[in-house]
């Protein structure tokens, strides 16, 4: 299913680009009989200056899909684009380069150098690509953050959400086209989760990013503006101006309202999550 709301949800107005295009996206793995169809001939737009959520059961297909759209991965089939840029069929070494220029990330796990400082590890990828920081963006995303105090201090001096906090900073750096957030609240408090949610929803209503967030968190997602939910390998549905309560019963009738349906009990699970998340 394509999804042409992506393009004019209400609220904020875009400056209408695409952020991220997928056409006929297939990704398979495995072959014969053992094979898997994690993405099936997925059509999607992301558009610029928006925050969108991408839901679904275990094993619908959400990290395959950000992970070719952020070029972590070969497709089996089907062409995608960062901007007017496509990457299908890029080789190894320029979508490393396109990664790193273009795209910022956010993990679960935060993923930071446990050697190096707040402040090395928010500069690394840009250190890398041989880059100088914009100092004024740079300084209003430390501050933005909060992490001003916190920049000698290595990550293991650092809570959870303080790290989680350096990788959106670090993310963020670049000043890239489009932020890829992979659970990023997962390994979080609810109070933590939120502070990076609002961090996320900040980032693109006040700095005019982009963010694509995975997500089994009914809660989480109601701070995006758009959510796709996905399904066997296919964007079966989406919600604008998502509330936790309306993404819960969405997942709840994707999962086929039976407890025994695969990916039901996670939304029984994240009842508590979301809820709570939102009394926070
Ligand atoms: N490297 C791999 N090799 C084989 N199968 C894989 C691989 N990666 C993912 N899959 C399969 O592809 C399907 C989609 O996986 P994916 O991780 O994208 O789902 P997900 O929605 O992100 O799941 P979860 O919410 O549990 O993280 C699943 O059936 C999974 O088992």
């Amino acid at each position: 299913m394509s999804t042409p709301a992506a393009q004019h949800v209400p609220g904020r107005a875009p400056d209408g680009g695409i952020a991220t295009r997928a056409r006929g996206l297939t990704k398979a793995y495995g072959s014969g009989e053992t094979a898997v169809r994690a993405l099936d001939a997925v059509d999607v737009d992301i558009t610029r200056g928006r925050f969108t959520a991408v839901m679904g059961p275990s094993g619908s297909g959400k990290s395959t899909l950000m992970h070719c759209l952020a070029g972590l991965d070969t497709v089996s089939a089907g062409q995608v684009w960062l901007g007017d840029t496509e990457i299908t069929g890029l080789k190894e070494r320029e979508l490393t380069r396109l990664r790193r220029d273009r795209i910022g990330f956010m993990f679960q796990s935060f993923n930071l150098i446990p050697t190096l400082t707040a402040a090395e590890n928010i500069t690394l990828p840009m250190a890398i690509a041989g880059r100088k920081p914009d100092e004024k963006w740079l300084d209003q995303v430390i501050d933005r953050l909060g992490l001003r105090d916190r920049l000698t201090h290595r990550p293991a001096q650092l809570s959870g959400g303080q790290q989680q906090r350096v990788a959106c900073a670090r993310a963020l750096a670049s000043r890239p086209e489009l932020i890829f957030a992979d659970e990023p609240t997962g390994n979080l408090d609810s109070r933590a989760g939120l502070e990076v949610l609002g961090f996320l929803r900040g980032a693109v209503d006040d700095l005019g990013q982009t963010v694509v967030m995975v997500t089994h968190d009914p809660g989480a997602a109601a701070h995006s503006d758009l959510v796709l939910f996905l399904a066997d390998g296919r964007i079966v549905d989406e919600m604008a101006r998502p509330t936790a309560d309306a993404v819960l019963e969405r997942m709840r009738v994707l999962a086929g309202g039976n407890p025994q349906t695969p990916g039901s009990d996670i939304v029984q699970e994240r009842l508590g999550d979301g809820r709570a998340a939102q009394e926070d």
